[in-house]
């Protein structure tokens, strides 16, 4: 089953659509609510399975992730890394002698965007018979979802067997005093920005906010990064972080923390903005971009005529069903239901909920269980993720803190990325860090944290140790190849083996 696109990377796959008798106008065997990434996959899922499907999106198809996420940062942070691995080995560093060109990244950014224009996710939705409705969605009831349609019109869509609500989420915005006069940025302006801020203040030091302070500053920006924890990226290993501020610092960019932000300013609309700080410090900026964290977008979906609360995220079992809504009929996938907030995650829990709604339809029993075909176990246990900031940051699992809070004894081994070989081939002075996180008891790892130039290739190898739970012992004979930075397995492993 093909499920990737090649070029835009976000959607579902493509593939024969199998079709049953003819359909009753808009019933359908599954009604599909968001079509970002998740919604996409889900969609094209049941599809390929026979099952007919209509998807509904207000917006544009492809979501957060294709026009102001994972896309557009990552089209703006490439270049900036493309530059420094060049600086960074003599020979190379001779034959790049200016600054990045911003307006070309700027361009070369809204070509991955489309210019914001769906029509080749679209397309892919006709390729895979998957009908798109233009309007909100919202559950009216239950198997039921009432759109408001673009036109203004209202229409209901009644499913057979299920509704999928893959509305993802958007940026939280603190209630500042000031903060609506002072416009702040969220992720969608901080990734859709057609000119570089002179001055940018980035509030909030987790995935966003290092991306995106690595980013501006790469491009000319001078970036003030105020993070109310003592660490930038809290959630993971803690030289991560520190690796992290110090590249950003070393670039020039201004990194507080142990700072929170009591109010911002702006009154002149063209002008700069204050942002007040609770030391009582002030720092003037062109622009300051929120990067306070996520909220679900269920506030607007209908929720109250199915019991649920609006505005909550929503809670489901490891096949993506909300156990709360009596049934069984009503699934939440992605985002939208808080259990780990990635792309690749949210695509993982819809082949594993469109797999289980298929199998429901056809009278067979879910395959749920720790790693069953039906449940979401990765997301429990073996979430990956890479920061792609100065220094890179992948890491895997559990971190040493999150493992012994779960009652795991802990064996932990660290290595100093820079003194493998391959390191040091690869940039001058490398400078990165490796951790692996172990069960003592069972000898699996559990975890896994590297951060470092080019480390991100390096994170699913970890991936399959993980979830394959390979022993330690047996991990000795998987041998990386010479002179690579994956030879810091060898140490990291002799250490877990003492
Ligand atoms: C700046 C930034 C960078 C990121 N980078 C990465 C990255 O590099 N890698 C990664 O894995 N993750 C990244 N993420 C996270 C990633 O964007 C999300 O995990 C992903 O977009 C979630 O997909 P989704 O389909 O659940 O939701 P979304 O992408 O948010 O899509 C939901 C869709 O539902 C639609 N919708 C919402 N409500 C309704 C309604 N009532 N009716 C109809 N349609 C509706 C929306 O318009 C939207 O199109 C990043 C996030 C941010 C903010
Ligand atoms: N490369 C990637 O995979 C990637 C990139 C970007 C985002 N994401 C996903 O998007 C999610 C959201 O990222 P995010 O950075 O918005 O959220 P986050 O939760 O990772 O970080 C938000 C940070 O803001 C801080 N904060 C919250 N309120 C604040 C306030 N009032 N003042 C100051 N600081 C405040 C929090 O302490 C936290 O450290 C991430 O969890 C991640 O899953 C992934």
């Amino acid at each position: 089953m093909a499920e990737e696109r090649a070029q835009d990377t976000t959607g579902g796959g493509g593939g024969k659509t199998a079709r049953g008798a003819a359909e009753t106008a808009d019933v359908h065997d599954v009604v599909v609510v968001g079509a970002g990434p998740v919604g996409e996959v889900l969609a094209g899922r049941v599809s390929q399975a026979g099952l007919s499907v209509v998807i509904v999106e207000n917006e544009l198809v492809g979501g957060e992730c294709s026009y102001w996420a994972c896309m557009p940062s990552k089209a703006l942070l490439r270049p900036a890394a493309a530059l420094s691995d060049a600086r960074a080995v003599a020979g190379a560093r001779q034959a790049v002698d200016g600054p990045l060109d911003a307006a070309a990244v700027l361009a070369r950014r809204d070509d991955f965007t489309h210019d914001w224009d769906d029509s080749s996710q679209v397309e892919w939705l006709d390729s895979v018979g998957v009908p798109l409705v233009r309007g909100v969605g919202r559950l009216a009831g239950e198997l039921r979802v009432a759109v408001e349609t673009s036109d203004g019109s209202s229409r209901v869509l009644t499913a057979r067997h299920a509704v999928a609500v893959c509305t993802g989420s958007r940026a939280l915005v603190p209630d500042l005093p000031g903060v609506a006069e002072a416009r702040p940025w969220t992720s969608r302006n901080a990734t859709s920005a057609s000119e570089v801020p002179g001055r940018l203040a980035v509030v909030g030091g987790g995935v966003v906010g290092v991306e995106m302070a690595t980013a501006w500053q790469a491009l000319g920006s001078r970036v003030t990064v105020l993070a109310r924890g003592d660490a930038l990226l809290p959630r993971m290993e803690p030289f991560a972080g520190e690796l992290v501020a110090r590249s950003l610092r070393d670039a020039g960019a201004d990194v507080r923390t142990g700072t929170s932000v009591t109010a911002l300013r702006r009154p002149d609309p063209g002008g700069p903005v204050t942002v007040v700080l609770d030391d009582g410090g002030e720092v003037e900026v062109d622009e300051v971009l929120l990067a306070t964290g996520r909220g679900p977008r269920t506030e607007d979906l209908g929720l109250v005529t199915v019991g649920l609360e609006p505005g909550d995220w929503l809670r489901v079992d490891d096949s993506c069903r909300v156990d709360e809504v009596a049934g069984g009929w009503l699934y939440a996938v992605g985002d939208v239901n808080g259990r780990a907030l990635l792309t690749h995650q949210g695509k993982y829990q819809a082949r594993v909920a469109g797999d289980a709604v298929v199998a429901r339809v056809r009278g067979e029993a879910a395959a749920g269980g720790r790693w069953g075909a039906h449940a979401a176990t990765a997301d429990d246990e073996a979430v990956s993720q890479v920061v792609f900031s100065h220094p890179e940051v992948a890491s895997v699992g559990l971190t040493a803190s999150d493992a012994e809070s779960r009652g795991i004894r802990v064996r932990i081994a660290d290595a100093d990325l820079g003194a493998v070989a391959g390191a040091s081939l690869y940039a001058d002075g490398y400078q990165g860090h490796a951790r692996l996180v172990a069960d003592a008891d069972r000898g699996v790892l559990v975890g896994a944290t590297f951060a470092g130039p080019a480390v991100t290739e390096m994170l699913h190898a970890a991936t399959v140790a993980v979830v394959a739970e390979v022993p330690v012992e047996r991990l000795a004979h998987a041998v990386p190849a010479y002179p690579t930075i994956s030879e810091v397995w060898l140490g990291l492993l002799a250490e877990l083996r003492d």
